[in-house]
């Protein structure tokens, strides 16, 4: 079963309510938002406070994709806020295991998100502590970047550890996902796709969803 997680960094921001309801409407399974702090990624997204307020417009699962430095200062405020799935970058936490427990711990599903040049041995000792990976298909901070073809040899190899290890891990991919780029990166083994322009620039939103998901 294919997930969909529509990215609002691609929403219009002066009606984000609307723009969320409008994806839920069309058959999304999550919603995907993208926390960025200058820091880490160049450039700014949303605080705490905008997930909270968003939270009382949608029942939507929260995806919330941390792209900041110092991640362990904010996963208390977000699950406060609202968050369902809390995914960390590995390159922003030097103790991963101790954040995962501690998202674990609040009660929240875990997550743990690779840069494209980040190698899979990196996760490799927390793969049994996760609810779900991110590969990131671009390089992250920005939406409507073009997807990396060598990432869909990364995500068959995750793919691979997974099963070698008789987890259940879920494979999320972020960047570049289109109707197209879907199709392969399902191929591969990834079953969560992530996609922000291919959904909201599109005149049909339920209709990019359905091509995205193939059905
Ligand atoms: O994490 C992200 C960027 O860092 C976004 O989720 C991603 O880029 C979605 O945008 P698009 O589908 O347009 O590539
Ligand atoms: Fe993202």
């Amino acid at each position: 079963m294919i997930k969909i997680s529509p990215s609002i960094l691609s929403a219009d921001f002066s009606k984000l309510a609307e723009d969320i309801k409008l994806v839920e409407a069309a058959g999304a399974d999550m919603l995907h938002i993208d926390i960025m702090d200058g820091h880490f990624v160049p450039n700014l997204t949303f605080g705490p406070p905008v997930v909270a307020a968003i939270r009382k417009v949608t029942t939507l699962l929260f995806d919330v994709h941390l792209m900041v430095n110092n991640p362990q200062d904010f996963i208390e405020p977000f699950a406060k806020a609202g968050a369902d799935l809390l995914t960390i970058h590995v390159e922003t936490a030097p103790h991963l295991h101790r954040i995962l427990q501690c998202v674990r711990e609040l009660g929240l599903k875990t997550g743990v998100s690779l840069n494209p040049a980040t190698p899979l041995s990196s996760i490799e000792e927390v793969l049994g502590d996760v609810d779900m990976v991110l590969l990131m298909t671009v390089n992250p901070g920005f939406g409507g970047q073009k997807f990396i073809p060598s990432m869909i040899h990364k995500i068959a190899k995750l793919k691979k550890m997974i099963d070698e290890r008789n987890l259940k891990v879920d494979i999320q991919v972020d960047g570049g996902i289109n109707p197209v780029t879907a199709r392969e990166v399902v191929a591969a083994g990834a079953n969560i796709l992530v996609a922000g322009s291919a959904i909201y620039q599109a005149d049909d939103i339920k209709k990019a969803i359905c091509e995205i998901r193939g059905t």
